[in-house]
């Protein structure tokens, strides 16, 4: 049986940055990664293990030293991936003077979009991150954690096949944190897939189905949460453990690391 196309892959892929006189920092040392269409695949890793690196190079932002990267077929580099993904940076940049409003119509009219349709999507989407009643304030005036929501609802307006989000959950309360697991769901129960990055295992665990833990520019270990939960299990007797396989498994990959 043939084994499925991936959507997304990095194959070897390689990426240093000049730190200074003739000297260099590895970021990405030999990445592969594969993600099949309907996963929601989480990477995470220590601080500067890769990961917003290996999703810029996916966003053609970074290029790469060494390796290949193809999103739905494309290159990184073709416009036509623009079309197919949507994209929320770790640090998101919209514009301040701007209304959330006024960044769907922009998004929408570069989907071709009518304006009618424009108009749809966005009272969805404000409904669903839950923005309706700051829909006219610029972004300017806009907490944190609304911006954050507010990112993702820019990046998912186009309805793109695949989304990739750099620590989606990041500086959100709780509840604005469920949200996200809500909307990052029932995005992918729609068919779409996600790759996302998160330093918060208990949200990885709780909506991947795929988990890739990068240490030092490298995927070091992939697994389905139940198989994550089987080793686990066997490897910890119950009742011996206070934390969750994930958190289990990612400390002890990442302690054995020279
Ligand atoms: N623009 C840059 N110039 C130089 N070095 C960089 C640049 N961007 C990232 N790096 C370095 O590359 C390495 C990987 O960084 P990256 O941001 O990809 O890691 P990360 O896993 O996303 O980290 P974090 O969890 O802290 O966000 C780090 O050592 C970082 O210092």
């Amino acid at each position: 049986m043939n084994s499925p196309a991936s959507i997304v892959a990095l194959k070897h892929v390689r990426k240093t940055y000049p730190a200074g006189l003739r000297k260099k920092n590895s970021a990405l040392v030999d990445l592969s990664l594969s993600v099949f269409s309907g996963d929601v695949f989480g990477i995470v890793g220590t601080n500067g293990a890769g990961k917003s690196t290996a999703l810029k190079i996916l966003m053609g932002f970074v290029r790469p030293d060494k390796g290949s990267v193809t999103l739905a077929g494309y290159g990184p580099e073709d416009p036509a991936s623009h079309a197919v993904v949507g994209y929320l940076p770790e640090n998101p940049c919209l514009y301040g003077h701007l209304t959330l409003s006024d960044h769907f119509i922009y998004a929408g009219t570069l989907a071709g979009y009518s304006k009618k349709k424009i108009r749809e999507r966005s009272l969805e989407l404000l409904q669903r991150v839950d923005l309706e009643h700051a829909a006219k304030t610029p972004i300017r005036r806009f907490s944190k954690g609304m911006t954050q929501r507010a990112a993702l609802a820019y990046a998912m307006f186009h309805r793109p096949e695949i989304l990739i989000l750099d620590e989606p959950m990041s500086g959100l309360d709780p509840l604005g944190r469920q949200l996200v697991v809500e909307l990052i769901r029932e995005y992918n129960r729609e068919g779409h897939t996600v790759l996302f990055c998160s330093h918060i295992l208990t949200d990885v665990e709780r909506i991947c189905n795929r988990i890739g833990i990068m240490h030092r520019g490298e995927l070091v270990a992939e697994k389905s949460p139940a198989e994550l939960r089987e080793q686990e299990e066997r490897l910890t007797p119950a009742g011996g453990a206070d934390i969750s396989p994930l958190e289990s498994f990612f400390f002890r990959i990442v302690s054995k690391s020279p």
